[in-house]
């Protein structure tokens, strides 16, 4: 099953009910057992998806309807991390197993499928113009960044998984960024990244628990309250950055003119 959203204005943000905001950007509803679920946006023409096994091993579906060729990643290239317990993907017939937030990143032109009984696999697949080395991501091998403190409630370590630096990709980003207990805030102060789409999945947070993510331009800002693994599309237009009332990790993932992860502008607090 495949959902499509289309771009949107940073005026629509600014006008939109929390019903609009919701159906333009939140991405709820990817994890159901014994199903691969996506999203395809506009915006940089990223697909969004979940895929819950369960019993049966899953193949990732090529939605010819919407991307218009044989194979989901003829023209693609994917990243994907466990969200749920250990599991397996298969890439042309070799395994790779992944534990709670392993990451894999799979170049242009494979077939892909999921396994195990209570894995949950995050994925975003975005074009590409040339064919990577598929990798596997340990999330364990990966040295975090330490950002933020927890004085400003934003302590939190960003793990990079592909960044445009040692693995190489066409133009997708992404990495995992648990935020240290105790702190709420993540990506605060916020930034803009004009030539890139951002995608978040709010990820470990207790089943009662929410985060604010804040969205639009940062003279307008909005809100969306999350679930544990929903995700959000953030325009390149908009902040992206958010607030939980318990401990979370999130997913980012990114997609766009570059994979240049420092091509960047940072907001300040003033023009929020
Ligand atoms: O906590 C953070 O800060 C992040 O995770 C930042 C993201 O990587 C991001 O927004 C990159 O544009």
């Amino acid at each position: 099953m495949i959902q499509v959203r289309y771009s949107t204005s940073p005026a629509t943000a600014e006008t939109a009910t929390t019903a609009d905001l919701r159906e333009n950007f939140l991405v709820p509803d990817l994890f159901v057992s014994g199903e691969v679920r996506g999203t395809y946006t506009h915006d940089d023409r990223m697909v969004i998806g979940g895929a819950q096994p369960g019993a049966d091993e899953l193949d990732l579906p090529a939605w010819t309807e919407v991307l218009g060729t044989d194979h989901h990643l003829e023209r693609r290239e994917l990243g994907v991390i466990n969200v749920g317990s250990a599991g397996h993907v298969v890439v042309d017939g070799e395994k790779f197993e992944l534990e709670h937030l392993d990451g894999l990143y799979v170049g242009r032109g494979s077939e892909v499928s999921f396994g195990g009984a209570e894995a949950a696999f995050y994925f975003v697949s975005a074009p590409a113009h040339a064919t990577y080395p598929t990798q596997a991501l340990s999330h364990s091998e990966v040295e975090p960044v330490s950002l933020g403190s927890a004085e400003a409630a934003n302590e939190r370590n960003l793990f990079r998984y592909a960044w445009g630096q040692d693995l190489r990709t066409s133009v997708l980003q992404f990495g995992v960024t648990v935020v240290a207990r105790g702190s709420v805030w993540n990506t605060f102060p916020p930034h803009l990244h004009d030539r890139r789409t951002e995608v978040y999945c709010y990820v470990d947070l207790a089943e009662d628990d929410r985060v604010f993510h804040f969205l639009g331009r940062p003279g307008a800002t909005r809100h969306l309250v999350l679930r544990n693994r929903e995700a959000v599309i953030s325009p390149p237009w908009s902040i992206h950055s958010g607030a939980g009332t318990g401990s979370y990790a999130f997913i980012w993932a990114m997609a766009g003119e570059n994979n240049t992860y420092t091509d960047l502008s940072p907001v300040a607090l003033e023009e929020l």
